[in-house]
């Protein structure tokens, strides 16, 4: 099972699996995104006022490495997502493998992969938002940045914001290097507060790509309908 600093976690909204990816892999994704066949979707951004770029949903089956990735990371993230759920006061909790979790999303229509790989050129940007694709919602999802900043691209910064109940939001830049994974929440974390626990929204985008080319890879866990 994956290791997760989950005190990480917990306090910034975020943990790091830093070289998750390694060089030659993440090669392999970039050299792939123009192979249509590993896809079912192509998003132009700015079409959708989502930002400024292209995505692509893979299609099932997924290629090995992202199956394994959904079925290595899943684990260790739904033991702390059903401490959450159980913090939030939400009666679901999420099974230990992530085939049983991928069931039950495909039972209740969610039956589309969400593992996605993102492009972004000169000037594009990704709009501060959530991965909801349904009412099933697994509540954590992690990133892995394919490309070498400063060497492939400048600026392009993953970005996550904090928004508690009526109060201004919070950001957080999250330093990634080629190969390095970012985890955190989908829509919700429970916070530690002087009287018990609070909720926070959580909403993540990346900065402006000031030269250069990015690509990023998205590990979602629940299903799209
Ligand atoms: O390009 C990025 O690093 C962000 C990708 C993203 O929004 C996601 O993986 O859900
Ligand atoms: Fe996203």
């Amino acid at each position: 099972m994956v290791q997760i600093n989950k005190d990480a976690l917990n306090e910034t909204g975020y943990c790091l699996l830093t070289g998750l990816l390694s060089p030659s892999e993440c090669q392999s994704f970039v050299n792939g995104y123009d192979d249509d066949q590993r896809y079912r979707s192509t998003v132009a951004m700015a079409r959708h006022g989502f930002g400024q770029g292209e995505y692509r949903y893979f299609s099932y089956p997924l290629p090995d490495r992202i199956l394994d990735l959904r079925n290595s990371l899943y684990p260790a993230l739904a033991e702390i997502a059903n401490e959450w759920t159980a913090r939030m006061g939400v009666a679901i909790r999420y099974p230990a493998v992530h085939q049983d979790y991928l069931k039950r999303c495909h039972q209740n229509g969610q039956e589309r992969p969400t593992p996605l790989i993102l492009r972004y050129g000169e000037g594009d940007y990704n709009c501060l938002h959530q991965d909801l694709y349904g009412e099933m919602v697994f509540p954590l999802q992690v990133a892995i940045l394919l490309s070498r900043p400063e060497t492939d691209f400048e600026g392009g910064e993953f970005i996550l914001t904090e928004q508690r109940a009526r109060m201004q939001s919070r950001a957080e830049v999250i330093p990634l290097k080629q190969g390095d994974a970012v985890v955190f929440p989908v829509n919700h974390q429970p916070k530690k507060g002087k009287r018990g626990d609070y909720r926070v929204t959580m909403r993540h985008g990346v900065s402006r790509i000031r030269s250069g080319q990015r690509h990023a890879l998205g590990v979602i866990f629940h299903d799209a309908k």
